[in-house]
């Protein structure tokens, strides 16, 4: 079992700062990474496995530094998202040839366990250009894993990947996880977070946004101000009652017709606006959110972060 710390980490190219003061402690199981594009994530990633030095800051697997040491590299699988430019090998080949790389004592043993463990025995004989988008993640996969590290950090696995290949994916991480691997995947996408890692880590515009599992990280999300624009009969006189509920913190007038409220407890303010509406004969003839986007939960997190500096 492993454990990888960064301390302070950042990095920059030129005068572009990817990562900045980031500390996290990923320990055994499956974490997520998530983030919007852009957010530093592969830059985080490439600094774990020992591929870029910090400009500042230390990345150390159970407490030894990461960066030029071989020792540390054996203990490390990368699956980076860029696709292969293998694709004349087969896949046993692929696999083969990073078993060799490692100089692995039993390479051609090694070579076949693995891809059992990703389910890519009868493939194996393939060429790579052969295969599906999710097969192509899987040999990526067994490559990272044929010298048994204990940490294995995947670079947004599930993209491009279709919806049944993507649950068979998310299995043999769960599972990679369950076995007391340390395994790191991002993603800027939520749910495909929430349905797998046990702990999420969240950056966004090269910075440490929050971390928690997914409940907690979920409530931060819900628990933000919501914007909603709302249509009705009679806009002015449902704003007015609206003004006079707890869980309203704002209301507007919007010019071209509609309501806009920013809503702080969006379950009360849910199961009373229908019996609010219908008491004052106001009828509802739209309710849409207006900052629904990601990104916005992302910038929300971002400044809320700021504001607890
Ligand atoms: N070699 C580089 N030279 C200059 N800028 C870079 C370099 N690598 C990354 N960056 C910049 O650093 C920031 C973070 O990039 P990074 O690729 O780590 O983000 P990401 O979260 O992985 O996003 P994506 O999912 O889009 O790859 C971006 O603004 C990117 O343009």
């Amino acid at each position: 079992m492993s454990t990888l710390v960064l301390d302070k980490v950042s990095r920059w190219f030129g005068n572009v700062v990817a990562v900045n003061d980031i500390s996290m402690t990923i320990g055994p199981g499956v974490t997520g990474l998530l983030g919007p594009n852009g957010a530093g994530k592969t830059t985080l990633m490439a600094m774990m496995s020992g591929f870029l030095p910090p400009s500042s800051g230390s990345v150390t697997i159970d407490g030894e530094p990461v960066w030029r040491r071989t020792d540390a590299y054996r203990q490390i699988g990368l699956v980076p998202e860029r696709e292969l430019s293998f694709g004349y090998l087969t896949g046993r080949q692929f696999v083969r040839a990073n078993a060799d790389l490692h100089r692995l004592p039993e390479a051609a043993a090694a070579t076949e366990t693995i891809l059992g463990v990703v389910d890519m025995v009868e493939p194996a004989q393939r060429r790579i250009d052969t295969y599906s988008k999710g097969m192509r993640q899987r040999i990526k996969i067994a490559a990272a894993l044929v010298h048994d590290p204990a940490i294995l950090l995947l670079d947004e696995p599930f993209n491009g990947v279709d919806p049944r290949q993507r649950m068979h994916l998310m299995d043999l991480l769960r599972r990679l996880g369950d076995e007391g691997r340390t395994v790191l995947f991002s993603s800027h996408i939520l749910e495909e977070v929430e349905r797998l890692a046990r702990h999420i880590e969240v950056v966004v515009s090269g910075r440490h946004a929050a971390s928690g599992d997914f409940g907690a990280i979920r409530r931060l999300m819900t628990d933000r101000p919501v914007r909603y624009s709302i249509t009705s009969s009679d806009d002015r006189r449902l704003g007015a009652v609206l003004m006079a509920q707890p869980s309203v913190q704002s209301v507007a007038l919007d010019p071209r017709g509609a309501l806009r409220v920013q809503v702080t407890d969006l379950g009360a303010f849910a199961s009373t606006l229908p019996g609010l509406a219908r008491t004052e004969g106001v009828t509802l003839f739209e309710l849409s959110p207006s900052d629904e986007s990601l990104e916005s939960v992302f910038a929300y997190l971002v400044d809320r972060q700021g504001a607890a500096r």
